[in-house]
């Protein structure tokens, strides 16, 4: 509705939860929105609370919150350092490999929780404890006890409205969380306790001097997006603005999964791609695969892989159409006649752009061979044409990493799995699914194909 609105060249505006948002049109108005530094993309992100704070408590508040983010992209950055990563390979496809042992051997499978599994294992072991990473059931327990996978689907503005009441879903996220807090003292105690120190995220921050209350939100930033009550926005507000991408790497990655299996030319060229790494880096077939891949240096993941860089860019080009939220916390500000107030809400869809056929002819086709020149994924972003991994104030932290879960995921299971696309009976789908965009928590395919006939291959 946003996208068709703005194509239209208006700029339109209109209420929700009594708040005004407008979606900008235009150059000049994305360039408004993804650079001005009076637009703030945290409180943008309250409009969808149904919470947000009156603009005087906003402001009160900012000095305090704009603190306790500046820590959380300091420790996010540090993390995500290379070094670190490079050493996280091993591990991250250690825990790929344990997951998928854990799926069926020849079942249908809701493909997208199980992506969300994966994800969320690889998110805990590079940003969270070894505690929670080394063992399948205490992670499924974590998963169990924040409700992660049903107060995703839960989660709708209605939860916003009935937040007081005994038993909403919002008072059992509530209590959730305060049991998580009561998990992590724990950890963090024991390890005390025990003189013990761990190679992970929060043995990181313990010795940079972080306490449990910076850790703590870290933690929720970075994994539980999904989980937080209304209440906590204000102070845990990235909550929000982290949520989905989180669920988007499992989203990407299960789309170019769904993508390939309707492209063979690219799927052969993504095998291909895929052999001629490890012949180089691990040429021991007697190993198995996850072992093999973990021997793949970090720089060869990232700068030698140009056919699944190209897929997942247009991957991402389809399926992150979702809109980008914006508050006004400065002055008054026009944008094509139409006066933005302090105070007052934006949204751009990046339909606007990735959609648009005078950026990408025939938009809705998955075609990876538009990105064959690897400058121009670059030259886009600079245009503002591909928007898929935030640009200007905002880029994405997280792309690296989100790129290399993708990778990894994608990799291990071509070489572990035959699958196809099924619906609930079993009957087979061959055509190529078109994503639900008004699904926004899993992007199902629209129509009824939204299982995976999954099937261990015998050597693997
Ligand atoms: C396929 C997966 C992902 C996609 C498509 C994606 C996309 C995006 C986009 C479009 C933005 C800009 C939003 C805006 O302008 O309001 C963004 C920002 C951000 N992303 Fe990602 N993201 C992904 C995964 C991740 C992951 C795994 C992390 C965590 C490590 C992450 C961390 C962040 C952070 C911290 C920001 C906000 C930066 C800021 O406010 O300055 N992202 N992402």
């Amino acid at each position: 509705m946003a996208t068709k609105a703005s194509l239209s060249g208006k700029t339109p505006k209109f209420s929700v939860f009594g708040h005004t948002v407008v979606i900008p049109t235009g150059e000049q108005a994305r360039k408004l929105f993804f650079f001005s530094r009076t637009l703030d993309n945290g409180e943008g992100f309250q409009i969808l609370t149904g919470h947000a704070p009156r603009i005087e408590e906003v402001m009160e508040n900012r000095p305090a919150n704009q603190k306790r983010f500046a820590l959380f992209i300091r420790r996010t950055h540090s993390l995500l350092h290379r070094d670190r990563l490079e050493k996280l390979i091993p591990e991250l496809f250690s825990d790929l490999n344990t997951h998928m042992n854990s799926w069926p051997k020849n079942d249908q499978v809701d493909p997208f929780a199980n992506s969300f599994g994966l994800m969320f294992h690889m998110t805990m072991r590079s940003q969270c404890a070894r505690e929670f990473a080394d063992d399948l059931s205490t992670l499924h327990g974590m998963g169990e006890l924040l409700r992660f996978w049903n107060s995703e689907q839960e989660f709708s503005f209605n939860n916003a409205f009935t937040s007081w009441a005994p038993g909403s879903v919002v008072q059992k996220r509530k209590k959730a969380i305060g049991d998580l807090y009561g998990i992590l003292t724990d950890i963090i105690k024991k390890r005390g306790d025990e003189g013990r120190c761990e190679n992970d995220a929060f043995q990181f921050m313990l010795d940079q001097g972080d306490t449990i209350d910076d850790i703590f939100p870290y933690m929720l930033w970075i994994v539980f997006i999904g989980t937080a009550p209304s209440w906590v926005v204000s102070y845990f507000w990235p909550l929000f603005v982290l949520r989905k991408f989180i669920f988007s790497s499992a989203i990407v990655a299960n789309w170019v999964l769904m993508f390939l299996k309707t492209h063979p030319e690219w799927d052969t060229k993504v095998r291909n791609e895929l052999q001629s790494l490890c012949g180089e880096h691990c040429p021991d077939l007697a190993l198995p695969a996850h072992v093999r891949f973990a021997q793949i240096p970090l720089d060869a993941w990232e700068g030698s892989t140009p056919v699944m860089e190209a897929v997942i860019t247009e991957t991402v080009r389809i399926v992150s159409t979702e809109p980008a939220f914006r508050r006004n916390i400065g002055g008054d500000v026009e944008l094509n006649g139409l006066k933005v107030e302090r105070g007052e809400f934006l949204m751009y869809p990046f339909g606007i752009e990735q959609m648009n056929k005078d950026n990408y002819p025939n938009p809705s086709t998955w075609n990876p061979a538009r990105w064959a020149d690897p400058a121009k994924f670059e030259h886009d972003r600079s245009q503002g044409k591909f928007l898929g991994w935030g640009i200007g104030m905002h880029p994405c932290l997280g792309m690296r990493i989100a790129k290399l879960y993708i990778k990894f995921t994608v990799a291990l299971f071509i070489h572990n799995f035959e699958y196809s696309r099924v619906d609930r009976s079993g009957k087979v789908y061959h055509d190529v699914p078109v994503p639900n965009l008004s699904d926004t928590h899993c992007l199902l395919p629209k129509g009824k194909g939204h299982f995976l006939h999954i099937k261990r291959k015998s050597e693997s």
